[in-house]
């Protein structure tokens, strides 16, 4: 497939204009969302199956049609971060909230009350760390993009500069929230707090230093489609 027109405003950070109409959005939505859910699924199940041999290594030669079959047609490089002609967002390779990507669980994000984010996910036999427990650095990844999305939510993106996380005991696997919302500005600089809960409560914090790159000072754009 060719590249749409890509554009670069600086940071490292590029962008990709994809100018689609809302109907073409939902249309690969549709198309995409189920088929990265399956794989989501051949994730766990390839986790969790206790099948005899035969059967694995015949699902890997399924498997492996599946992926040449795919592979006919192909992108240059990763996704990257598109977005449409009205700034509309679309990180669908994203690591935590790409809807084409199954690694990512996705989060899908919405307001809290206190003019952050908030998040609810469930977190399955592809996250762990220790036995029954969410691995420690997914909680980071999870902290990471939650916090930077509270800091952008003005609509100007923000880089993590530093970020620390609290372990203060177990996630276990299952169904989890995020909380995290701007707590002091200081010119470029945002600092961000938030809580990783599980059903009893709070498990981790995490406090971060974003910064909004010099290129992108003053602009704003939409949000994310996911
Ligand atoms: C075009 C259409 C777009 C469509 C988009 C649509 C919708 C999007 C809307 C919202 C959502 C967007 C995004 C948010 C989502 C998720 C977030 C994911 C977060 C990540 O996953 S992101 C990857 C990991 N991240 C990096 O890959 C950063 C690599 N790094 C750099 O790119 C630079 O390093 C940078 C930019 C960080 C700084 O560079 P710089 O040149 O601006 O910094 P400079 O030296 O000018 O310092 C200025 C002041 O920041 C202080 N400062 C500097 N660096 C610091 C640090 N590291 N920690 C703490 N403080 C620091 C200085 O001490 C000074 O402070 P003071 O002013 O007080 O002296």
């Amino acid at each position: 497939m060719s590249r749409p027109e890509t554009d670069s405003p600086g940071a490292g950070m590029e962008f990709t204009l994809e100018d689609i109409s809302d109907e073409e959005i939902m249309r690969r939505r549709a198309l995409y969302e189920p088929f990265t859910d399956s794989v989501r699924d051949l994730i766990d199940a390839v986790i969790r199956t206790e099948v005899d041999d035969a059967t694995v290594r015949q699902a890997q030669a399924e498997i492996a049609g599946v992926v040449q079959r795919l592979r006919t047609q192909q992108m240059d490089g990763a996704y990257g971060v598109r977005y449409t002609a009205d700034k509309k967002g679309m990180a669908w390779g994203n690591a935590v909230i790409g809807l084409r990507n199954a690694i990512a669980p996705p989060l899908v994000l919405r307001p809290g009350d206190d003019g952050g984010v908030v998040t609810d996910a469930t977190l399955g036999a592809a996250y762990e760390g220790p036995s029954g427990l969410v691995h420690g650095g997914v909680c980071a990844m999870l902290f990471d993009h939650v916090l930077g999305e509270a800091a952008s939510v003005d609509g100007i993106p923000c880089f993590t500069g530093t970020i620390s996380v609290r372990y203060l005991r177990p996630t276990p696997l299952g169904p989890i929230r995020i909380d995290a919302a701007i707590s002091g500005r200081d010119g470029r600089k945002k600092i961000v707090r938030g809580t990783l809960s599980g059903p009893d409560g709070v498990t981790a914090e995490a406090e971060g230093i974003f910064i909004v790159p010099r290129e992108f000072e003053g602009q704003a754009f939409s949000s994310w489609v996911s």
